[in-house]
């Protein structure tokens, strides 16, 4: 089934991040009939109302731990994109209660409202952190995949489709090391770099967009929906950031954080070897079995697939060169240049 947002009702959780935004002016852009944000802070709302200035985009302040405000939030919403989660990796290995009530706990209430109030579809957005986890943030959102799918799997007949995304880093999102890189170097300081050959991959946030799109336009109930992406290492990361500002590359070797991963992985071998491969996409479809094994054993499957995972290891890795460029192409990194000096920004 294809959807289309134009003249609809949707609800964005998690409204005033980095995706939200971006996704609240995409579809203000198609036509959109109302876009709500539900989010935790007022003063947030408020900086987005009076930058946008359009009645069509409705506040509501709420947390998705409360099931009731998830309820209001969600009556006659069309379609609903779930990005509110606690994402700091060092916070939530400090507060995984926290991460299990945000993440696992609040995710639920938002497919549990959706489905009571009709809801056509529901995009959750997951993070490679999720495969394969090893801190709390990661088996939170693993948890949650897990909830989207079981609703899924349990209600068949269901006219909510719930699908999942998973994506990597998005480069410049809030509190992430680019933009930590370029404070400390404005600040006359040499960038803080865990372990230089730390990798991670790099998404921009209209990746991460169309990744929501792409999975809204083509869900079938409990998929899992990945962008293939580039990768680098901190170390590369941090020397492109320095060439780019023009100083020299002297890394501050800091050492590893609270449950960090040494490499990230997007899609694992077993999902893999279900995955159907759409170019620059691949979805991974739910494993619709019932409990009854028994019956599937004439026809079942032996575990042949690819042998590696698909992560920021083995993924197509960038240089130095190359993640030069792909900063410059980056607004708030061309912001920061100018600042700079306007010869380095062009
Ligand atoms: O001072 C620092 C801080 C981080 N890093 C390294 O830079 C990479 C990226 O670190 P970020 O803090 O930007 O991102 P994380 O991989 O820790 O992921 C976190 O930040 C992401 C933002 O891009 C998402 O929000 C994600 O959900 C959240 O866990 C990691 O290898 C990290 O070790 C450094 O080298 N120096």
């Amino acid at each position: 089934m294809t959807y289309s947002t134009n003249g609809r009702r949707v609800l964005i959780t998690g409204g005033t991040g980095s995706f939200g935004k971006t996704m609240v002016r995409r579809l203000l852009d198609r036509g959109v009939g109302e876009v709500r944000v539900l989010s935790r802070d007022e003063a947030k709302q408020d900086d987005m109302r009076r930058q946008l200035g359009d009645d069509r985009v409705r506040y509501h302040v709420g947390d998705v731990r409360d099931y009731d405000s998830v309820l209001r939030a969600s009556r006659g919403i069309d379609y609903v994109f779930h990005a509110a989660a606690l994402k700091q990796v060092p916070s939530c290995e400090f507060f995984p209660l926290e991460a299990v009530r945000t993440n696992v706990l609040g995710s639920a209430n938002v497919v549990e409202a959706a489905e009571r109030n009709g809801v056509g579809s529901v995009v959750v957005l997951s993070t490679d952190k999720a495969v394969h986890p090893v801190n709390a943030m990661g088996m939170s959102k693993a948890m949650m995949e897990k909830v989207a799918q079981a609703h899924a799997r349990n209600n068949p007949n269901s006219a909510t489709t719930v699908s999942c995304v998973r994506y990597g880093n998005v480069m410049y999102s809030r509190g992430s090391v680019i933009p930590l890189f370029i404070e400390q170097i404005k600040a006359g300081r040499a960038p803080t770099v865990t372990d230089p050959g730390m990798t991670r991959f790099l998404m921009s946030l209209d990746d991460s967009v169309e990744l929501v799109e792409h999975a809204f336009q083509h869900a079938r109930p409990g998929d899992i929906f990945i962008r293939k992406a580039v990768a680098c290492t901190v170390g590369d990361l941090a020397e492109a950031v320095c060439e780019l500002f023009d100083v020299p590359a002297k890394l501050d070797v800091i050492g590893v954080r609270h449950g960090e991963k040494q490499d990230e992985t997007l899609a694992s071998r077993e999902e893999l070897a279900q995955a159907d491969d759409f170019g620059d996409f691949l979805r991974v479809p739910l494993d619709a079995r019932d409990l009854n094994y028994a019956l599937y054993v004439s026809e079942g499957e032996l575990g042949r697939g690819p042998r590696e995972d698909f992560n920021s290891a083995n993924a197509p890795r960038l240089g130095v060169p190359e993640i030069v460029e792909l900063l410059r192409t980056l607004p708030e990194v061309r912001a920061e240049l100018a600042l700079r000096d306007p010869v380095l920004a062009c």
